[in-house]
């Protein structure tokens, strides 16, 4: 039986700008991301990963091409389409956290449950905590967490949806290295435990080994894959890619 697809993206282009200032920072891109999977996508600076990242999960407009999530076009949806995808199907977690300062952690987690309309209960949003590791701080409001502590907030924000997607930009770039070992953790066992698709962005051969296989970007376009990848060979192809850059 064939895999369905969490998202495909079709010959998708993405153009900056005009004229002799534009910039194709896609160009011409199609990939299938199957459901259940962690695909991790790298490549030189400059060569359009965030853009991908974005016009995936219907964050930026695509200039030609199209984009389905969960089989549908989103580049076709109207506003209120993509804001309810993004509040249900989609989640994102941005290495900056955005959080919301004045908010406390399990305030924060229950935000995207309350814009979705729905009035979580304390426990549910307490569950989630604790599946993070957060089950002491879920008073505690962003300034009085660690980097770490932040950054599984703002995963167990993305979790408390379960969206079938979850975008992800650099991770675990601000974290030492054992919380970026329990962050990696955690997007493991939404992939195998709860068959979640996830797509992230990462500079990191450590941390793109962590995923079941790893896009290479250069100039706009996928030029290279590595499945089942180990930090060795993300490093070797990335080198290979960053000097032909
Ligand atoms: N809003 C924008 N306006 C104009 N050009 C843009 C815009 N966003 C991105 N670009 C250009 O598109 C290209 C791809 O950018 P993108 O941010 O996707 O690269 P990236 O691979 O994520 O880079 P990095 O690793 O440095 O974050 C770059 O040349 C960039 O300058």
């Amino acid at each position: 039986m064939a895999t369905e697809s969490a998202v495909e993206v079709r010959a998708v282009s993405r153009v900056y700008g005009s004229g002799h200032t534009a910039v194709r920072a896609l160009d011409g891109v199609s990939i299938a991301f199957p459901a259940s999977s962690w695909t991790a996508v790298m490549g030189p600076s400059g060569s359009g990963k965030s853009t991908l990242l974005h016009c995936a999960a219907g964050l930026e407009q695509v200039t030609d091409g199209q984009v389905l999530v969960a089989g549908q076009d989103i580049t076709r949806a109207g506003e209120q389409e993509l804001t309810r995808l993004r509040r249900t199907v989609i989640g994102f977690v941005f290495q900056s956290f955005n959080l919301i300062g004045s908010l406390t952690a399990e305030q924060n987690v229950a935000m995207p449950l309350r814009l979705a309309g729905e009035r979580p209960s304390r426990a549910q949003v307490r569950a989630v905590l604790a599946e993070v590791g957060l089950a002491d701080r879920v008073r505690h409001r962003p300034r009085e967490l660690s980097g770490g502590q932040q950054q599984r907030v703002a995963i167990a924000r993305a979790m408390v949806t379960r969206p079938a997607v979850l975008f992800a930009d650099e991770p675990t770039g601000a974290l030492d290295t054992r919380s970026a070992r329990t962050v990696l953790g955690l997007l493991r066992s939404m992939v195998d435990g709860a068959g979640q698709t996830i797509v992230m962005v990462t500079h990191d051969p450590a941390t793109a080994a962590a995923a079941d296989r790893v896009l290479f970007l250069s100039d706009g376009r996928v030029v290279d894959r590595l499945d089942a990848p180990t930090t060795r060979a993300v490093a070797d192809k990335l080198a290979h890619w960053e000097g032909a850059s």
